[in-house]
């Protein structure tokens, strides 16, 4: 079964093609390198509005199917970053350790990673998880919580994920 990841790109200067978006193929390029399970990413970039952030969580979810979808953009304190609120308005549960292992590992990089607000949810069989704007925190961020990924994955009862464990070793408890 091929996973659908979604790639979210929230940027009001990208989605007005005001500068050429990176971290959404930033994005893309992680999971080319890190799966081995066949996976297509569905990519959307869209300004930093939160009822349109929302709906397009939604349609990610509900209706595209994505068992992971990553967000980049608009976790900061900005008046129009809202990418955390939209995330919370639509999952049933969130995950807060993803945001707090983020934000540790991102303190190795620069000291304005406390900055960022972002977290991840569970909307029925997805896992949302956001991710800060800037391109070179895509690596960095990823490659600290996607061990817990795969795992997150089975018990929402999405697909089987597997990684390259010389990139990244997918950490399943018990096998
Ligand atoms: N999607 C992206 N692609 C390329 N560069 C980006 C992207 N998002 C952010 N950046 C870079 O990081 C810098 C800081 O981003 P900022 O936090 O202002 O982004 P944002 O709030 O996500 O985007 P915007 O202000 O356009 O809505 C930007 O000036 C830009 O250089
Ligand atoms: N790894 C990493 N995390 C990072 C950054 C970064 O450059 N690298 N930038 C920080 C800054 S300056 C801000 S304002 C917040 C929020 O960024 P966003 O609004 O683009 O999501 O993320 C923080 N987290």
């Amino acid at each position: 079964m091929t996973a659908r990841i979604g790639i979210l790109t929230i940027s009001d200067r990208a989605s007005a093609g005001i500068y050429e978006d990176k971290s959404g193929p930033a994005i893309a390029g992680f999971m080319q390198r890190v799966l081995t399970s066949p996976w297509e990413p569905v990519v959307r970039v869209i300004a930093d509005e939160q009822d349109l952030i929302e709906r397009t969580l939604i349609e990610l979810a509900d209706e595209a199917g994505c068992c992971l979808v990553c967000t980049t953009g608009g976790t900061g304190p900005a008046r129009r970053d809202v990418t955390p609120e939209a995330t919370e308005a639509v999952c049933a549960k969130m995950m807060p350790g993803f945001g707090e292992l983020m934000r540790q590992e991102s303190l190795k990089y620069v000291p304005t990673a406390i900055l960022s607000r972002q977290t991840a949810g569970i909307r029925g069989r997805s896992l949302i998880v956001n991710l800060p704007g800037k391109p070179a925190s895509i690596e960095q961020c990823l490659m600290a919580v996607f061990p817990a990924i795969p795992y997150c994955i089975d018990l929402i009862e999405g697909p089987r994920l597997e990684t390259d464990p010389a990139l990244c070793k997918a950490f399943r408890p018990g096998g």
